[in-house]
């Protein structure tokens, strides 16, 4: 039932409200399905467990009703109770995004079962080690970055010293080439540097603010999209 054996990440969306500039969340996450995009993480850090679980539940209603449900794939960033709490209510939430200090994989593998869609995100270098080093059998894609600064998340790619730590074109092309998951690469993404990233091989971009903070978030959404599919086809 869910999307595990199917899953697209190219283009990749991440969205709460917090990022939205005051605008409806479930507006933008529409237009940018329509637009193309073809996989939605919901996050938050401020949201309540009931706005987070309606959201869900609301863009669950959203796939289906334009008839993506096989197309495009829904995650919750956390979040574990969230993911069994909106299942419960009816949607169709294809997973969850972990990071490195969230619940353990394998813990949420044993909650969400088989055919459910888990990422795993770490610093670029650290998963570059990560996958020679650690069984992946859990894990159906990697979640790396950041490529520059993010505004959306300023502790991305911090080390001790308080400094970012961005990764180049060349490091992405080594962690896709070392792993054997898909990597969908995120952090300060814009649409000129699509080209690039498509050139290291990665299976997809991930992004907040380029379309949640735009003037138009769907132009912005069709514009993405459509460099992104230009980009690989070269
Ligand atoms: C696709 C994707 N990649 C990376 C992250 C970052 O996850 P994490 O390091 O756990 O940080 P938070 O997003 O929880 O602040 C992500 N969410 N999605
Ligand atoms: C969730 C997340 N994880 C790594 S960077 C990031 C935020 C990306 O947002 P933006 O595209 O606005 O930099
Ligand atoms: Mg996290």
């Amino acid at each position: 039932m869910y999307n595990r054996n199917n899953f697209d990440v190219s283009k990749y969306f991440i969205v709460g409200p917090e990022n939205t500039l005051d605008r409806n969340v479930e507006k933008i996450i529409e237009a940018v399905i329509e637009e193309g995009f073809t996989f939605i993480q919901i996050r938050s850090k401020v949201a309540s467990a009931r706005e987070l679980i309606d959201l869900c539940v609301k863009t669950s209603d959203i796939i289906k009703k334009l008839n993506k449900e096989d197309q495009v794939s829904l995650v919750v960033n956390d979040r574990l109770d969230i993911v069994l709490a909106a299942r419960e209510l009816g949607a169709k939430v294809d997973g969850i995004h972990v990071g490195q200090t969230d619940i353990p994989v394998e813990v949420c593998r044993k909650y969400l079962g088989e055919d459910s869609v888990i990422g795993l995100s770490a610093r670029t270098e650290d998963l570059i080690d990560y996958v020679k080093a650690k069984d992946t059998t859990d894990i159906d894609y990697f979640g790396a970055g950041p490529l520059r600064p993010s505004t959306s998340k300023p502790d991305c790619g911090l080390n001790d010293n308080g400094e970012i730590i961005t990764r180049s074109f060349e490091e992405i092309k080594i962690l896709k080439e070392s792993s054997d998951i898909p990597v969908v690469l995120g952090g300060g993404v814009k649409i000129f540097d699509l080209k690039d990233l498509a050139d290291t091989g990665v299976d997809g971009f991930f992004l907040i603010s380029a379309i949640s903070q735009a003037d138009d978030p769907r132009l912005a959404a069709r514009n993405i999209c459509k460099e992104w599919e230009k980009s690989i086809r070269k």
